[in-house]
């Protein structure tokens, strides 16, 4: 049994500038309890809107929250560290977060725009003057992993939706961070850049140490993604546990509003 790098146990967290109108039924999240082991892959499943995004962003950072979400800091506190507690910068060598694409207004370069990953490791505002053997090291592995190598002197302003995703993987990968958030990662991506993604976190998540946590709508990559699934309904977890025992079971059925195993056979079928 692998050792855990991540506990979360109540968490709640909403959004500040949410309208109090929409705050009756309480926070986003709603008390969230899960953790994650070295290694592992947690999907995160669930309808529109049930706060998947949010758990993320609460992951990483970007929102206030209640509750706890323990990273592991090994030689730190009796080995544990409160999110909140970090500075940015050592939270980024911890947690990176792909977020749902989106449009960056800065024309950098594919590789000035992944050598960004590595701003929290450097000392530096901008790291290509400063970088070291291991920022040109990782910044050039990932984005050899992430196919866009051939392309690093191209402004990002000039790449198309699935290029562009495979740099901001690329960018979160140089990071080098333990736990790697991916917000529907898949999106923009084609067939075969799809299933080299899930290749190359399946190699990376191997690597000691590391682990992930993908937001996936669709459920038969999360079931070629995942070994474990959290499945959320209106911000709490419905049910969670290993991958084919939450994909396969009774209250997916019910949270989705459908028999989900037997529509995805039907659509199979029709190819
Ligand atoms: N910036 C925001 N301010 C206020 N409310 C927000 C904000 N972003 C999201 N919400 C609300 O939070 C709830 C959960 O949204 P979230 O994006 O986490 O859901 P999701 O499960 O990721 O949805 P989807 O599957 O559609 O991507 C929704 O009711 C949404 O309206």
């Amino acid at each position: 049994m692998s050792a855990d790098i991540l506990r979360v146990t109540g968490l709640s967290a909403d959004y500040p500038r949410r309208k109090q109108s929409s705050r009756k039924d309480g926070p986003i999240l709603k008390g969230i309890d899960f953790t994650l082991a070295e290694g592992q892959k947690l999907c995160i499943i669930g309808p529109n809107g049930c706060g998947k995004t949010t758990l993320l962003r609460a992951l990483a950072g970007i929102l206030p929250y209640q509750g706890s979400i323990l990273l592991r800091s090994p030689g730190a506190d009796g080995g544990w560290k409160e999110r909140n507690t970090l500075t940015s910068r050592e939270a980024a060598t911890k947690i990176g977060l792909l977020s749902q694409l989106s449009q960056n207004p800065w024309p950098f370069t594919v590789r000035e725009t992944v050598s960004l990953g590595r701003y929290a490791r450097s000392t530096g505002l901008f790291p290509d003057s400063v970088q070291k053997k291991a920022d040109s090291d990782a910044i050039s592995g990932s984005m050899q992993a992430c196919g866009i190598a051939s392309i690093s002197e191209t402004p990002v302003t000039e790449l198309s939706g699935g290029q562009l995703q495979r740099v901001f993987l690329s960018r979160a990968l140089a990071q080098e961070p333990s736990i790697l958030l991916l917000d529907e990662p898949t999106n923009h991506l084609d067939l075969r850049h799809q299933l080299d993604l899930l290749s190359h976190i399946d190699a990376w998540s191997a690597q000691g140490g590391r682990a992930v946590i993908g937001v996936f709508h669709d459920l038969n990559l999360a079931s070629r993604f995942a070994d474990a699934v959290i499945l959320m309904e209106d911000g709490r977890a419905a049910c969670s546990g290993p991958a084919k025992d939450v994909l396969r079971g009774e209250e997916i059925n019910r949270v989705y509003g459908m028999d989900v195993a037997r529509t995805i056979g039907e659509l199979l079928q029709n190819w």
